[in-house]
């Protein structure tokens, strides 16, 4: 408790349990949510109530913000709450499918409640194992003193902004990707430092690096490296994040921007996790698909780099009109008003998808596929621009 306390900083900012919510509401009625530290970490408070814990419960929240949090721990369970918001992602149930014997045969009974419905549903329920495990392993307080050697994070957007306003073109987000579900192996011989390397000479202003090991056959490894490695371009840290602590895992492995998805985490995990990479000096690049999920994401305070993905990651489809779809009339206006800078993402191959997108309004593309499958990953770039863009 006291050594959560003494993390106090990312926070003592974050939306407390008021007072009444303690008072009224015993905790066995209170759902923990182990996604998110600061939930758990003020139900502790209630258990056990510390000089630290005092501090973190005293705030000037608004009432609607203490309510939906209250609405969030008590009246709520995730799946329910994200599915009132039109998110049709499910969390992992607790158990899996059920044993059941019949003489010596031992089977599973699946049924839709068990089973992942798609793939982004059955990457998030291994996450969620996966980053179970890895908390247990390293605990939020074990990451403190990886966080304070962590090498400082670099400006995301900024650069993203520099490359758009040197080329004229839209800022590239280019991907180390190895694999994928959709595409399977990308490229045999894959050296991440060396295909970084590659993409840095050949005018990106950003890196994606795939961390995910199980569908992408990517890793915090390989994050590490090239950041070791002398690249300058900020990273993204490409990963399915569904807890805070993966927030706080990712900066203390050089990461300087972490993708959210809002087909996967409800408005207020995505509030509560911009909050938390805004205090760790990370850019949260949040990622929609829809109508919906860019309307949520668009009412959130403090967004400011969106991302369009033009892949469906339930369906794999692939259209790339949807950028254009969800950047036309109020929306656009909106964009432009709060000045947010939008990242057209997925399925771009030639430097007329590029136009394509950056005709439609976004000033950042990520793209993987069409450039991680050259020889010459750097000559890709030139290619899908249809020009030189390095800085020579
Ligand atoms: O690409 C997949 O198969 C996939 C499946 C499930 C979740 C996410 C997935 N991809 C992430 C991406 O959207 C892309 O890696 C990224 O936008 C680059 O796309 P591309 O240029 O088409 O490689």
């Amino acid at each position: 408790m006291e050594a959560m306390a003494s993390l106090k900083s990312p926070f003592q900012s974050l939306p407390p349990f008021s007072s009444t919510l303690r008072t009224s509401f015993p905790p066995t009625r209170v759902y923990i949510s182990t996604r998110n530290p600061f939930l758990t970490f003020s139900v502790r408070a209630q258990m056990e109530p510390t000089e630290g814990s005092a501090a973190i419960v005293s705030s000037s929240e608004p009432v609607e913000e203490v309510l939906k949090v209250k609405e969030w721990e008590v009246g709520m369970f995730h799946n329910e709450v994200a599915a009132s918001q039109g998110i049709r992602i499910r969390r992992r149930p607790p158990t899996g499918p059920p044993l059941h014997y019949v003489g010596p045969f031992e089977f599973r009974l699946q049924n839709e409640g068990n089973t992942p419905r798609n793939i982004l549903e059955e990457i998030v329920w291994n996450k969620d194992v996966e980053v179970a495990k890895l908390k247990e392993r390293k605990p939020l307080i074990s990451l403190k003193k990886a966080l304070a050697d962590a090498p400082p994070a670099r400006d995301f957007i900024g650069a993203l902004r520099a490359a758009n306003e040197r080329t004229g073109l839209p800022g590239l987000i280019a991907e180390v990707k190895k694999a994928s579900p959709s595409r399977g192996i990308l490229r045999e011989d894959f050296d991440p430092v060396e295909i970084a390397q590659s993409y840095e000479k050949g005018g990106a202003a950003c890196l994606s690096v795939l961390t995910d090991e199980k569908y992408f056959k990517g890793s915090f490894e390989n994050l590490e490296l090239i950041r070791k490695a002398g690249v300058k371009c900020p990273l993204l840290c490409k990963e399915f994040i569904i807890d805070a602590w993966q927030l706080y895992y990712a900066r203390s492995k050089g990461a300087d921007a972490v993708l959210l998805i809002a087909s996967v985490l409800p408005d207020l995990d995505i509030k509560y996790m911009v909050k938390i990479c805004k205090l760790l000096g990370l850019t949260a690049l949040v990622e929609v698909h829809d109508e919906r999920e860019f309307d949520r994401v668009l009412g959130i305070e403090g967004i400011e780099l969106i991302g369009i993905n033009n892949r469906n990651l339930e369906t794999f489809e692939l259209d790339i009109s949807i950028t254009k779809k969800l950047l036309e009339g109020e929306r656009r206006k909106i964009v432009h008003e709060k000045n947010i800078t939008i990242v057209g993402e997925s399925g771009l191959f030639t430097p007329d998808d590029i136009a394509y997108v950056q005709e439609a309004g976004v000033k950042a593309v990520l793209v993987g596929e069409s450039i991680v499958k050259q020889s010459d990953p750097g000559k890709g770039i030139s290619n899908l621009f249809g020009k030189d863009i390095s800085h020579s």
